[in-house]
């Protein structure tokens, strides 16, 4: 057994936590946040949507199946670190290729275990988003401090840019009868993927692309993706959709691309008391009356009154936990958006219907 070493977290509000270390040793710091879903830990770290955030495992095992090179939803690690009652460094799975310990160290990680993750999550749930730092090389409470009020808050931050490719990109047969334009703010791949294998060729584009360039593809219908960050800065985002929305074909977004969709139509979206990340959020879809089971991963929400009073769009799905909006269309447009995602992997797959649905719209 290697020596165990010591590691602090520290949140906003001055609550500390002393535990083990675990990955990189070093310091960290980003918002807070918990995700409750049980599997599925490589594509929540992968997923460029959690930028700048560290995140809370509920479940008290996290590494348990190891890591796989195919269970990404990017090109790496995009969280901020990782906190976590048991990190398991000994992994169980044929497909494993190493263990969370190796993954977290190699991609620079710093992250805690041996942490009270139940007590901690009450107190998130309690008193809302924040931010904190982990650190297993400063153990001064004090410099901790210190450290941690130089770190921007969330809210009002621009993250997309970041992430967002730089050059452009293709999947999908290119022989395909179906092209679709997309703007990246921080794709998942399972997105792109869900989109090829219904027979779509997909051109992925950066972030601040514009629609002169976007149409270049000569595109049957745009995606605005997910992504990190705070959508209410993104008006550059918001310019492109209210001209892609001018061109008349179907338009579909996920996450962030719905919170723009929304901004683009004039409803203000709000940072969430906690946000909703797990995988087993209920929803409602108001067309059919049915519930699907959907993963989440969203700090920020669109205003439901905004939504409401709204001549421009109707509301499609909202969550059954919370009444909070989870899809619209634009009245008059093919044009829709849910803020959960339909790509989930490892799942569930209740609601992959939304990309037949988005593809069905652009057949001829
Ligand atoms: N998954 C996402 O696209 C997240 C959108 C946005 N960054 C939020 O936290 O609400």
């Amino acid at each position: 057994m290697t020596p165990t070493k010591p590691a602090i977290l520290m949140l906003e509000d001055g609550l500390v936590f002393h535990g083990t270390a675990f990955g990189k040793i070093g310091t960290t710091t980003g918002e807070i946040c918990f995700n409750t879903g049980m599997t599925g830990y490589q594509e929540v770290f992968t997923d460029p949507s959690y930028y700048g955030q560290i995140i809370i495992m509920n479940t008290v095992h996290v590494g348990n199946y190891g890591v796989k090179d195919s269970d990404v939803e990017s090109t790496g690690i995009k969280i901020k670190g990782l906190i976590g009652r048991n990190l398991e460094p000994r992994f169980s799975r044929i497909q494993a290729v190493g263990s969370l310990q190796e993954y977290l160290e190699k991609e620079g990680i710093v992250s805690i275990e041996d942490v009270d993750t139940r007590a901690l999550v009450a107190h998130v749930r309690t008193k809302g988003a924040m931010n904190c730092i982990i650190s297993s090389e400063i153990l001064d409470v004090a410099k901790l401090k210190e450290e941690l009020k130089k770190v921007p808050s969330m809210d009002g931050l621009e993250l997309a840019s970041t992430v967002s490719t730089k050059e452009v990109y293709h999947v999908g047969d290119p022989q395909a009868a179906i092209r679709i334009s997309v703007l990246d703010f921080g794709v998942k791949h399972n997105i792109l993927e869900c989109m090829a294998q219904r027979g779509a060729y997909v051109r992925v584009h950066p972030a601040k692309t514009s629609l002169e360039e976007l149409e270049k593809f000569k595109p049957h219908g745009y995606f605005l993706s997910n992504g990190p960050g705070d959508p209410a800065p993104m008006d550059y985002a918001v310019r492109t959709i209210k001209d892609i929305l001018k061109t008349d074909k179907p338009l579909f977004g996920i996450c962030l691309g719905h919170q723009l969709l929304a901004l683009a139509n004039d409803i203000p979206t709000f940072k969430m008391h906690h946000g909703h990340r797990g995988l087993n959020h209920p929803v409602k879809n108001l067309q059919t009356g049915r519930c699907e089971i959907t993963t989440q991963n969203h700090g920020f929400g669109v205003d439901p009154e905004a939504v409401r009073a709204s001549d421009r769009v109707e509301i499609t799905h909202v969550n059954l936990n919370d009444d909070s909006i989870e899809g619209i269309r634009v009245k008059g447009k093919p044009a829709f958006s849910v803020q959960y995602h339909p790509e989930a992997t490892p799942g569930p797959h209740d609601s992959r219907y939304l990309f037949d649905d988005f593809l069905q719209m652009m057949r001829p």
